[in-house]
């Protein structure tokens, strides 16, 4: 090894691995200007060493035995991009034991076991580094623990899973259906291996966890975010909410007030005019409101190779700076406080709700009462025929803030009301009031 090298060990050859060798290779220079070393990754694991891969990666050493890597005491970091849960934790704890400094991509494995981790990593003096587990190529862990430090942060939202927000677009946009656009997804690069995660808002979901964790100073855990996917979002809502004037986005919220924690991710309409609303494709983007900087927004591409090879080669250098320093063991604050979390009373909230409902006379008045003895206003409204049925029609309206536990009452009211045949769709509205 040249005195000037730093070796580094790949867990993981995807897409997300290969856009790290690809930006090691083509930024070597801009690199080595940053921290005086030459990055070489010495070895890389992947499952399968058989496999055919890009051409121009045949020089990297492969290897099916994470040994190789871990136990090889040249190795001064461990990048991992592999995924996973238990496999991968065990292998960042073996790592971390070994000294290595540790940078992942994987926000399943730092939403689970993100503090046990950090505190293992803080106790060996090494530095453990998650940029890309959060929002891809936006630098959002960094300007929440660092840039925006010395503020009160009292609300995140924003748009932190490509895959769906490049499905949703495409699905608006171009009438796509939500299989085939979720296989173009896939074949982008954009969803997890398995695109439940996705999907079913859970990838959203760890990510609003690793974010509130340290935007408001407390452990807040997967189970603690109420969460709902988009498998449900139909082209008839999505039609809808082009006629009323809104955008469906998966919107993931972490919002703090006296001390109370309400953290969830959900689709969501956001007025035509909202920042988010304009986030398309694979893009994310992240309003962080803070006590005394007011609202910042940061925006960029929320996965993918390159961008997400950006944050976690930052990552190298982060940790290569620490070294150079002699100060690593410190990677963002950890958690300090506990905080409660809000009950549905104490949450208020607009929503979209879609009815359907037997077009006769008096169902309107019937459905108009529900909610005036449920102290519920709305003020958008739409009712038409149901396409294809005689004796069904829609009612489409959306409703003035209210406390959420008042309206899942109304919605459970009105699927009991006789002029109603069933609620066929109900979203939360943000920024609308
Ligand atoms: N894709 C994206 O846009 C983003 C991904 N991430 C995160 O980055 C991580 C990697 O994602 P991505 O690159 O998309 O995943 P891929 O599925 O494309 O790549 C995974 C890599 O890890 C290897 N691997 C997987 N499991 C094992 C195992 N048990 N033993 C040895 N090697 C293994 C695979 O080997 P082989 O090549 O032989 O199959 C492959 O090289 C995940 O945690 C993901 O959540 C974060 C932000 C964005
Ligand atoms: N599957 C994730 C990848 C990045 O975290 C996403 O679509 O956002």
């Amino acid at each position: 090894m040249e005195e000037r090298e730093i070796q580094v060990g790949l867990l993981g050859l995807g897409t997300v691995g290969t856009g790290v060798a690809s930006i090691i290779k083509h930024h070597q220079e801009t690199l080595s200007h940053q921290i005086g070393r030459k990055i070489v990754i010495k070895r890389a694991l992947v499952k399968d060493k058989k496999k055919v891969r890009e051409s121009w990666l045949s020089n990297l050493e492969l290897t099916e035995n994470a040994n190789d890597i871990i136990e090889d005491p040249s190795i001064e970091a461990v990048i991992e991009v592999m995924g996973g849960i238990e496999e991968t934790r065990l292998l960042v704890e073996r790592a971390l034991k070994e000294k290595k400094h540790v940078i992942t991509a994987n926000k399943d494995l730092m939403a689970e076991h993100g503090s046990t981790l950090l505190q293992m990593a803080n106790e060996q003096k090494c530095d453990l580094f998650y940029e890309a587990s959060v929002a891809g190529g936006i630098p959002i862990i960094r300007t929440i623990s660092e840039g925006l430090s010395a503020d009160k942060l009292t609300k995140i939202m924003g748009i932190v899973n490509g895959t769906t927000n490049y499905m949703l677009t495409k699905m608006s946009a171009n009438n796509r259906t939500f299989d085939d656009v979720l296989l173009e997804a896939q074949e982008l690069g954009y969803a997890e291996a398995d695109p439940t995660a996705d999907v079913d808002g859970i990838d959203a979901a760890r990510k609003m966890a690793i974010l509130s964790s340290l935007a408001f100073s407390s452990p807040v855990q997967i189970e603690d975010v109420s969460v709902k996917g988009i498998r449900q979002v139909s082209d008839v809502d999505l039609a809808f909410c082009q006629q009323l004037g809104y955008t469906m986005k998966l919107i993931g919220v972490a919002q703090k007030d006296e001390g109370q924690i309400e953290v969830r991710v959900e689709p969501t309409l956001l007025p035509n005019a909202h920042p988010l609303a304009n986030v398309h494709n694979e893009f994310n983007a992240v309003l962080v409101h803070g006590e005394a900087v007011g609202e910042t927004m940061f925006y960029g591409p929320g996965a993918g190779s390159l961008p997400t090879a950006t944050a976690v080669v930052s990552d190298l250098v982060a940790v290569m700076k620490n070294m150079q320093r002699r100060v690593n063991g410190y990677s963002y604050q950890t958690p300090l406080f506990q905080s409660t979390f809000k009950t549905e009373d104490e949450i208020q909230s607009q929503y979209f709700i879609r009815l359907h409902v037997y077009d006769r006379a008096g169902t309107f008045a019937a459905v108009t009462n529900l909610f005036a003895q449920h102290d519920v206003s709305f003020e958008k409204l739409l009712q038409l025929p149901l396409e294809n049925q005689t004796e069904l029609a829609e009612i489409v309206l959306v409703t003035h803030s209210s406390s959420v536990a008042i309206i899942k009452k109304l919605l459970i009211a009105l699927n009991q009301l006789s002029a109603v045949d069933k609620v066929a769709s109900y979203y939360r509205v943000e920024g609308g009031e």
